[in-house]
């Protein structure tokens, strides 16, 4: 991967400078000579920057380069081996792909894991099974975390990782919180393409160290930010993040949706009247340059195609990158297998910072059969404890998860609200759940630190815009209530969400572990 008129060392001086701070050096096909004349010379940068220099596979070549350690895969020398040949203080790691492998290789005192591999590579030919992912990355760690003695594990997730993954990684990864222990991160990341293959290793390194630094302040557990202990002082909070919105000279946030041909005009007028300003693109091309520019990015899987998949792939690689919350509307997601692979496929290899979802769809992503689906439509009473429902379906995903319907429950896991604001009307428009969206999205822009207050904001005012609207004498039935509408989401005020917001914060076991 060194390009031509640069050598190997300078690869690895710049991506030092950008951030690295270890490098392993691994070649499969270069004669043992060549090998170690490269590792000399790879040698000589790491060791100006203090930056310590691991073979890959090599033990003799470490040795002889006097390397500060070596990385050994499963079917390399065994550790045990590998040690008495480096003594005790040389670093070895080892890659592991199962549970059995962690506790194996921590049980022999790996100084550190190589997880792997998370995402597909190009990089080399490997097998992807249900413990790859960033949830199959967390099971291994875990399995490692129980076992270690003293010493605290170590471990880096390996493969498919780069930028506009990197933080959902990290963040997803971390260990659920076992008795007795703190949730804990992973050290790091290991790539490959990502820093090689960049036209700048330096900027591609700093641009990394950047997402790493950045997953400790988004990524999940930060997401748990407590809403407010009183039904009062959430009020309150939901009032705050409307009006910073709303405030006269305020900037409009730009919310950049992938929505489906059903709603797209509705949700752009829904998200105008709102306070937001909307853009409604599904290009995959123009995505790494549109969602930067937004404050949110709205992804809808409704009336699904080929092109509008592709967008979405791109916008959510973008939004990681660029650390703009997502919403995603699994719109129908379990009738049929597309949707469904679709939406499990964008919430592994990218996640989300809301799932805004009806109870069909919520159960359909719990793989219950609880709440069944007429097409897009959520049927029959609902979950018998929905808010175990929204709790779980939040743990799953590390997301905060936004369930409508009659009473709307909004969860970030560790905080459960229930909201018992809107209108009969709503259930008789198409395209009202796509809406609160779209309502969703508008707010969680303005309120990036706690996206349970945002998603409560947008739910909460279009619920009661909805209730507006139905009280109005012109309106008659589902015609003039959609029209009316737009004019009650435009013309609500803070005092409205202070008088009128009816939420209750829903006691109940703090049984997700954080
Ligand atoms: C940090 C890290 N993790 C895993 C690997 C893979 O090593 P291995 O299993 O030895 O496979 P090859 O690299 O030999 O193809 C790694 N190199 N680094
Ligand atoms: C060398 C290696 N080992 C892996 C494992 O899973 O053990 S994945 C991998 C390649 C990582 O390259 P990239 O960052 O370009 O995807």
């Amino acid at each position: 991967m060194v390009p031509a008129g640069s050598t190997l060392a300078d690869i690895v001086s710049s991506a030092i400078l950008g951030g690295v701070t270890i490098v392993q050096l691994r070649e499969k096909t270069m004669s043992t000579q060549a090998f170690l004349t490269t590792a000399r010379a790879v040698h000589q940068v790491t060791q100006r920057h203090n930056v310590p220099l691991l073979i890959n596979d090599r033990i003799d070549v470490a040795l002889a380069v006097d390397a500060e350690g070596v990385h050994i895969g499963q079917d390399d020398m065994p550790l045990a081996t590998a040690r008495r040949l480096l003594g005790p203080d040389k670093i070895i790691g080892v890659s592991v792909g199962s549970p059995d492998e962690a506790r194996e290789a921590i049980e022999a005192s790996a100084d550190y894991l190589g997880i792997g591999p998370c995402f597909d590579t190009k990089t080399k030919s490997v097998r992807r099974d249900e413990l790859t992912g960033p949830r199959g990355v967390r099971a291994i760690w875990e399995a490692a975390l129980q076992a270690e003695g003293p010493v605290p594990a170590r471990a880096v997730a390996i493969g498919g990782i780069g930028p506009s993954n990197a933080a959902h990684v990290l963040g997803y990864s971390r260990s659920m919180v076992l008795p007795g222990t703190q949730a804990r991160a992973l050290d790091g990341l290991a790539v490959v393409s990502a820093i090689m293959a960049a036209a700048s290793p330096r900027a591609a390194a700093a641009q990394l160290a950047g997402q790493i630094r950045h997953a400790a302040d988004v990524a999940w557990p930060a997401l748990l930010r407590d809403p407010g202990s009183s039904s009062a002082e959430i009020v309150s909070a939901i009032a705050d993040v409307f009006s910073s919105v709303r405030a006269p000279g305020a900037a409009r946030p730009l919310v950049q949706h992938i929505t489906n041909m059903v709603v797209i005009n509705d949700s752009a007028n829904a998200c105008l009247a709102l306070g937001g300003s909307p853009i409604m693109e599904s290009l995959a091309a123009d995505q790494q340059h549109l969602v930067p520019l937004a404050s949110s990015l709205l992804v809808n899987i409704g009336t699904l195609d080929l092109a509008a998949m592709a967008g979405m792939r791109a916008a959510m690689r973008a939004a990681g990158e660029h650390h703009r919350p997502v919403v995603l509307d699994p719109v129908a997601v379990g009738a049929t297998p597309t949707r469904r692979a679709l939406v499990a496929e964008l919430l592994e290899h990218h996640g989300a910072c809301v799932v805004k979802a009806n109870a069909g769809e919520v159960a359909a992503l719990l793989g219950s059969a609880e709440v069944p689906m007429n097409g897009v439509d959520s049927v029959g009473g609902g979950f018998a404890d929905p808010a175990a429902a929204v709790r779980r379906l939040s743990a799953m995903h590390r997301c905060v998860v936004a369930m409508t319907g009659r009473v709307d429950y909004v969860s970030n896991c560790a905080a459960t609200v229930a909201v018992r604001n809107g209108h009969a009307l709503q259930a008789e428009i198409t395209g009202a759940g796509c809406m609160a969206g779209t309502a969703v999205a508008v707010f969680v822009g303005a309120a990036r630190a706690n996206p349970l207050l945002g998603a409560l904001a947008g739910i909460v005012a279009i619920n009661l815009a909805a209730e507006h609207a139905a009280r109005r004498p012109d309106v008659h039935g589902p015609g003039s209530f959609r029209q009316a509408l737009f004019d009650e989401m435009h013309a609500l005020t803070r005092q409205h969400i202070l008088d009128e917001a009816a939420i209750e914060l829903v006691p109940g076991p703090n049984a997700v572990p954080l």
